[in-house]
């Protein structure tokens, strides 16, 4: 598979390395994460990031950015090709780091598919997205020297930055159906979280219910979701936010295209 240059800034179409969108996968399995969990679904992964979280499950998008470049047609046979999914997620690394990505929403929309996309949140595109599954990232994700996966921190003082943009997160609030999903390390994360959908609900006209705000366990494996899952669990109960699972994870573990 050709290697993608690095991505890491936002694109347009004339700053585009190729036509298209690079691609990392395209799978079909159940939506693993937040209210739509459990539902059959088609992901497609884009390659390409403008943060670097330690914990980042998907390391060959961020990290190691590595895929292919497919143009929008290619990508939606290869979609229509799932025949069972009217759901499609859109994820990366962070897809809406793509112009492009708009017009890949935009086919999936004319050809009636529902939506979602994962995105980090720093990101505001105009799109038919029918859910914006937003995983604003907290303090304890940036890749401090003792935590870098690759490194000796030199993406710290970056991802610190840019992690979070609340222009972008609140007109994301306000123009889709969203979902607010932290990655939980443990308890110290939630007065930064309660902290951000404040600001996040005064900066937004749209109102955020405390179970529009999901609390998903940090982990890749079982093993680490293990030690995660149920003190998690009792947080969303304490502060009355919802929990969601990783249930690809809890299915399948970290095998690929899951
Ligand atoms: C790989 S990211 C891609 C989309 C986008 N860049 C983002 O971060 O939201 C997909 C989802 O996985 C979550 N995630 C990544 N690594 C994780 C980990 N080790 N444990 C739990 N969730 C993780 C992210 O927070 C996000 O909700
Ligand atoms: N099954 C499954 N569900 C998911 N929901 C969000 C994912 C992602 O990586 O964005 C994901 C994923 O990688 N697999
Ligand atoms: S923002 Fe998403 S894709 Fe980027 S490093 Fe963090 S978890 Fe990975
Ligand atoms: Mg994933």
């Amino acid at each position: 598979m050709p290697v993608v240059s690095d991505v890491e800034e936002p694109t347009t179409d004339a700053d585009a390395a190729g036509e298209g969108l690079p691609i990392n996968e395209v799978f079909y399995s159940l939506q693993g994460e937040g209210t739509l969990a459990g539902v059959p679904s088609v992901f497609v992964r884009t390659s390409g990031c403008n943060l670097r979280c330690w914990f980042c499950d998907s390391y060959h998008t961020s990290w190691e950015p590595t895929g292919a470049w497919r143009d929008v047609d290619t990508i939606v046979e290869e979609v229509q090709s799932h025949e069972q999914a009217n759901h499609v997620v859109l994820t990366g690394g962070e897809p809406l780091i793509h112009e492009e990505s708009i017009d890949l929403l935009e086919r999936l929309d004319a050809e009636g598919y529902h939506t979602t996309v994962e995105t980090n949140g720093t990101i505001y595109r105009d799109a038919p997205i029918d859910l914006a599954s937003i995983s604003p990232k907290l303090a304890s994700s940036t890749p401090t020297p003792d935590r870098d996966p690759k490194g000796e921190g030199e993406w710290e003082e970056k991802h610190e930055q840019n992690r979070i943009d609340m222009d972008a997160l609140s007109q994301m609030v306000d123009d889709y159906e969203t979902q607010l999903k932290f990655v939980v390390t443990d308890e110290t994360d939630l007065p930064e979280i309660t902290d951000l959908v404040d600001r996040v609900r005064a900066a937004a006209t749209t109102t955020i219910a405390d179970d529009d705000v999901l609390l998903m366990p940090e982990g890749m494996t079982r093993e680490q979701l293990d030690g995660t899952r149920s003190q998690v669990a009792e947080l969303a109960m304490e502060y009355g936010y919802r929990y969601t699972p990783r249930l690809h994870v809890d299915l399948w573990n970290d095998a690929p295209g899951t």
